[in-house]
């Protein structure tokens, strides 16, 4: 465990990029939060609150936030990457335009590369390939609804890295008594997971607004699961990952918490009767699993495997097909024995 502060530099003043400062600053780390909203950055320095997205809740009054990205980056020994992942090439530009020095670099976004229809962490890679800047490239992935860190609720993650030592030392910066980080070395199955659970969650809100049926919920996060199994393994994903924090356990979390706001838009497609197209073109929150959904789709399509969840939420979200009928039929093709035994 290391014993001296570490700078640590977080991108974004968002909901998850605050409480993984707020957990940082807790365990002695020097937090400085880069953001682009003057308000944010003036609510943190001033009132120790980002009540933006958490109204009164106190922040660890040690946590500092800039506009000056130069500044941000100055004596940065890890960076976090806390914006959502349609943010990521503007970030990374502007950290490859303005760093002066090697720094770990740690990416929370939930997504796929959508032009390449490849993993998030290889884009990030390539991106920052030939530019000595970063050290390492890893992510933090798990079950976390930012509100229940903020307020120190028992979380546990997965440190992904390809570098066990690395995956070992991100997790002893962030692990405490409430904020648990294990390492991981399958940065490949954490992350495909990370990602696809968004568009199960919009499924289980959208199943649980129409039918509110405890079975069916879990029957759809298992055929979610074997489905982001079967996807996360054409990357070279490991069978055992799918047993941690960042594969079922943000599965679970985020297919049944109303605190989620991909399962809050799946019951709000359903309380709007099955019209995702209208509540999408009303909606201004981030919800990954859409974008998400059209990468799997993709991906399911160029690898020729059967994924009838996310084809079926793939009509549902881009062909406003109305879910009734659809969801009736994913239970009948239901799929999750052993491909052998199929
Ligand atoms: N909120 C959660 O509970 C949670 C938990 C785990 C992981 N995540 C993941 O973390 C990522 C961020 O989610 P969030 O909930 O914090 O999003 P958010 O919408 O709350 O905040 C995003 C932040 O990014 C900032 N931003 C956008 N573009 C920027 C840019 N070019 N430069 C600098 N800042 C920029 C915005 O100003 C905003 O402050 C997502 O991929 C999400 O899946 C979120
Ligand atoms: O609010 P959501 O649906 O983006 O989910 C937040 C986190 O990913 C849960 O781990």
């Amino acid at each position: 465990m290391e014993n001296r502060p570490i700078n640590v530099t977080i991108i974004g003043t968002g909901a998850y990029g605050t409480v993984l400062a707020n957990v940082l600053a807790d365990n002695g780390s020097k937090v400085l939060m880069y953001g682009v909203i003057e308000s944010q950055i003036d609510d943190i320095n001033d009132n120790n609150l980002n009540s933006f997205f958490f109204g009164d809740l106190l922040i660890n009054e040690n946590i500092k936030a800039t506009a000056d990205i130069n500044y941000a980056l100055e004596n940065a020994e890890v960076v976090i990457l806390g914006t959502p992942t349609a943010a990521l090439d503007d970030v990374i530009s502007n950290i490859i335009k303005n760093a002066k020095h090697p720094m770990h670099i740690i990416n929370v976004a939930k997504g796929l590369d959508e032009e390449k229809l490849d993993l998030l962490s290889k884009k990030i890679e390539g991106m920052f390939e030939g530019t000595n800047i970063a050290k390492s490239i890893g992510a933090i992935y798990g079950p976390s609804v930012a509100i229940e860190v903020i307020q120190r609720k028992p979380t546990c993650v997965m440190s992904c890295n390809k570098d066990i030592e690395v995956a070992k030392f991100i997790a002893d910066i962030f692990t405490n008594e409430y904020f648990i980080a294990l390492p991981s070395t399958d940065i490949a199955g954490c992350e495909v997971a990370a990602a696809l659970k968004n568009t199960i969650a919009i499924a289980a809100g959208l199943l649980d607004g129409m039918l509110g049926s405890d079975n069916a919920r879990s029957c759809l996060i298992t055929i979610g699961l074997s489905e982001m199994y079967e996807i996360a393994s054409s990357f070279g994903a490991r069978k055992d990952t799918f047993f941690n924090f960042a594969t079922l356990g943000d599965l679970i979390l985020t297919s049944t918490s109303t605190k989620s706001r991909n399962y809050s838009l799946g019951k709000e497609i359903a309380k709007n009767e099955g019209d995702a197209k209208k509540v999408l073109n009303s909606h201004r929150r981030t919800v990954e699993g859409v974008m998400t959904c059209k990468v799997a789709y993709e991906i399911i399509r160029k690898l020729d495997i059967k994924c009838p969840l996310f084809e079926i939420m793939y009509e549902i979200l881009y062909n406003n097909c109305k879910p009734s009928a659809l969801m009736n039929t994913l239970f009948m093709n239901a799929q999750v024995v052993e491909k052998e035994m199929r």
